[in-house]
């Protein structure tokens, strides 16, 4: 259930109270969650960066669709820093903190590592619109908390099947516009989140993975797969093209014919495929899997923080500009594709579930 009006208000109320000064990081956090408070002729942000006539348009769409998100997240920063600051003034700051509560995204923070799991099994981890907010989020607060590393995996039997088909999909069965214009902002910008990404960032990918799930890996510094994990991008079955970076960094990684086989075809790949073609960093047997990965994780966990960031950074920065310019012409790209018959049918078929991969 998305926060009400009332919600949001009580919440504007309890930041004046919190015991402790959240810090500058959290204002500006809580400042940027008002936005869609705000009207919206205001100057954009220059990361929406879409040809002229649509900009403006798009902007108010997606306004509309990010207020009750934006302040859903509003309360549940309010939220966990009013509970944080009521622990830390019983002195009571345990190990294995919760760092954010929400029912599909998990955090938690624990011996250096902040853990993010993708959390709605029954939909095989599919990610809703309210998800995307929540990982760039997390994704924010895990750049400037203690941890070292952060890590991404799934709870049950899938890492992850992707976008949520459904987020594109009205009530009455129809692909509205509205609907394709936040589909791709979200997108945009959630790439863009991995691409500046400054810590380690580690897939811990349990089972299968697919679409975005699979095309975000190529961001990913390194990435662990238990033997039942496999790796498909259906994006031409779908009438869709590759996001993510991955018309860049899947021919970089694993040559251009390879990444045909993937990107084009849909040719799903198996664990020990995806570490043959470079895109996973290490199997493991299902069996020992989590036992092994997470022994490694806490390990390099302890590695002193600093001088691993300057070494991502160092590895990283020469991309920065290239990928953020790829994600760019893949939004524009994603958008095209979200209003063609292809996608269209696709979509509707597997809402009428014609259609599975
Ligand atoms: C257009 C996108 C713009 C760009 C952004 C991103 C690109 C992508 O990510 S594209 C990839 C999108 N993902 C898919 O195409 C996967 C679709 N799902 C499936 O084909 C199957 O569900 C899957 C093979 C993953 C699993 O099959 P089964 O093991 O047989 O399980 P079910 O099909 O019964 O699934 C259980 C339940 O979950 C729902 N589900 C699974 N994945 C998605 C999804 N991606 N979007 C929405 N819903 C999903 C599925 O419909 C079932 O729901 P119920 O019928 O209500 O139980």
């Amino acid at each position: 259930m998305r926060a009400s009006q009332q919600d949001f208000e009580n919440a504007m109320n309890q930041v004046k109270l919190l015991k402790e000064d959240p810090g500058n990081q959290v204002k500006l956090k809580l400042y940027a969650l008002t936005a869609t408070e705000r009207p919206c002729n205001m100057p954009k942000p220059i990361v929406f960066d879409f040809d002229d006539n649509a900009k403006q348009d798009s902007w108010k769409c997606l306004k509309l669709h990010m207020v009750e998100t934006s302040r859903q997240n509003y309360v549940d920063l309010v939220s966990s820093l009013s509970s944080s600051s009521e622990a830390s003034g019983q002195g009571n700051c345990g190990a294995d903190e919760k760092v954010q509560e929400s029912k599909d995204i998990v955090v938690t923070s624990e011996d250096g590592i902040t853990k993010i799991v993708f959390n709605r099994p029954t939909k095989k981890n599919a990610i809703t619109f309210q998800m995307y907010q929540e990982i760039m989020l997390t994704l924010k607060n895990a750049s400037t908390d203690n941890s070292v590393i952060t890590v991404f995996t799934g709870t049950g039997d899938y890492y992850c099947s992707g976008n949520d088909l459904n987020n594109l999909i009205s009530a009455t069965g129809e692909i509205q516009e509205a609907q394709r214009d936040e589909q791709t902002v979200l997108t945009r910008e959630l790439v863009s989140s991995f691409i500046d990404f400054p810590k380690l960032l580690v897939a811990v990918v349990n089972g299968p993975a697919v679409g975005i799930a699979v095309t975000l890996l190529g961001l990913f510094d390194a990435v662990y797969a238990s033997d039942k994990a496999t790796f498909h991008t259906p994006f031409s079955q779908l009438g869709q093209s590759p996001e993510a970076c991955s018309s860049y960094t899947f021919p970089k990684i694993m040559g251009p014919a390879k990444a045909t086989e993937m990107l084009l075809f849909g040719k799903k790949l198996t664990a020990r495929e995806a570490w043959a073609q470079g895109l996973v960093s290490e199997v493991f047997p299902e069996s020992t899997f989590e036992k092994e990965v997470w022994t490694r994780l806490k390990a390099y966990a302890k590695l002193p923080p600093n001088g691993i960031k300057v070494s991502k950074e160092l590895i990283r920065k020469n991309e920065k500009q290239k990928l953020h310019a790829v994600n760019a012409e893949e939004s524009t790209v994603i958008q095209e594709r979200l209003t063609s018959e292809e996608c269209t049918n696709a979509l509707l078929n597997f809402a009428s579930r014609k259609a599975k991969l």
